[in-house]
């Protein structure tokens, strides 16, 4: 009879985007299928989180970091995970993503990283066909003419008088889902508060409607300043509280902000499996 593996592991959230961390750098941790990923993160029959992150050793950094979405999928980034394990970290790292490489610096309570440079071409979002991702020439009722920018994972921003009034639970999946997006996308609906604010509310792919969204914070932020609708350096605030985002055209992204550890547990392997 196989030996039952129990398999500890870390709940972190970033401003209440929250992660079930696991460890691998030392201890094994077993293949992640997509299905094992979606039961660990389920929130009634699993631990619950909006997305799973399994810490490796890498070569060419200082580790690796693997992030499955809420439903599973794997993807190429994600900004609040970044801070979260850069703060377990406790120094400064390299991190190789999927996305690309990564450099944080853990600051008291949370953590500052370099985001990479972003990617603005239709076929790095990446979309089906070819358009300007910097005014695109479609809209989702009251959504119209979005941009749409990658930093690591895709995203489509769309500014609006009030964030807070449009039915993103309703509209988030649709344009999510829509053929226009191969990959599908992460959906960001943002108000222009003043030049160094932004409003925003984020339908994450794979994850639905979260507390927050670094990457999304990251991509809008970006958006916002390609329009020249913001100054260099803003706070995007959402729902579960503000993120510090600096860009100037070729450089890459500074993202800066809390993250919190809220507890250490363990389970059994095969429950998932
Ligand atoms: N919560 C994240 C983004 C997680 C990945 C995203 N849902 C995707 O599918 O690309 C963040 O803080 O950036």
């Amino acid at each position: 009879m196989r030996a039952k593996m129990r398999i500890p592991f870390i709940k972190m959230h970033g401003l209440g985007n929250d992660f079930v961390v696991l460890d691998a750098r030392e201890n094994a941790v077993p293949d992640l299928e997509e299905n094992i990923a979606r039961g660990i993160a389920d929130r009634h029959t699993g631990i619950g989180c909006d997305q799973l992150i399994l810490l490796q050793p890498s070569e060419n950094a200082d580790f690796r970091m693997r992030i499955y979405n809420h439903d599973g999928s794997e993807v190429g980034a994600c900004g609040n995970a970044t801070r979260a394990v850069a703060m377990l970290h406790g120094s400064d790292a390299t991190i190789e993503t999927a996305g690309g490489m990564l450099s944080a610096s853990p600051r008291d309570g949370g953590a500052s990283v370099d985001m990479g440079a972003p990617r603005f071409d239709w076929d790095a979002i990446p979309l089906a066909y070819p358009m300007d991702t910097l005014s695109m020439p479609v809209g989702w009722e009251m959504l119209e003419n979005p941009g749409a920018v990658n930093v690591g994972n895709p995203h489509v921003i769309f500014f609006v008088d009030d964030c807070d009034a449009v039915p993103l639970d309703r509209l988030g999946p649709e344009i999510e889902n829509d053929p226009l997006f191969p990959e599908r996308v992460n959906v960001n609906v943002a108000t222009i508060e003043d030049r160094s604010r932004i409003r925003l509310r984020v339908w994450e792919r794979g994850a639905g409607l979260t507390k927050a969204c670094g990457t999304g914070a990251c991509a809008t932020a970006v958006h916002a300043m390609r329009r020249r609708l913001v100054d260099s350096e803003v706070t995007v605030a959402l729902p579960g509280g503000d993120l510090q985002i600096a860009w100037s055209e070729g450089e890459t992204i500074r993202m800066t902000g809390p993250a919190s550890e809220s507890f250490r547990g363990s389970f059994e392997w095969d429950d998932y499996a």
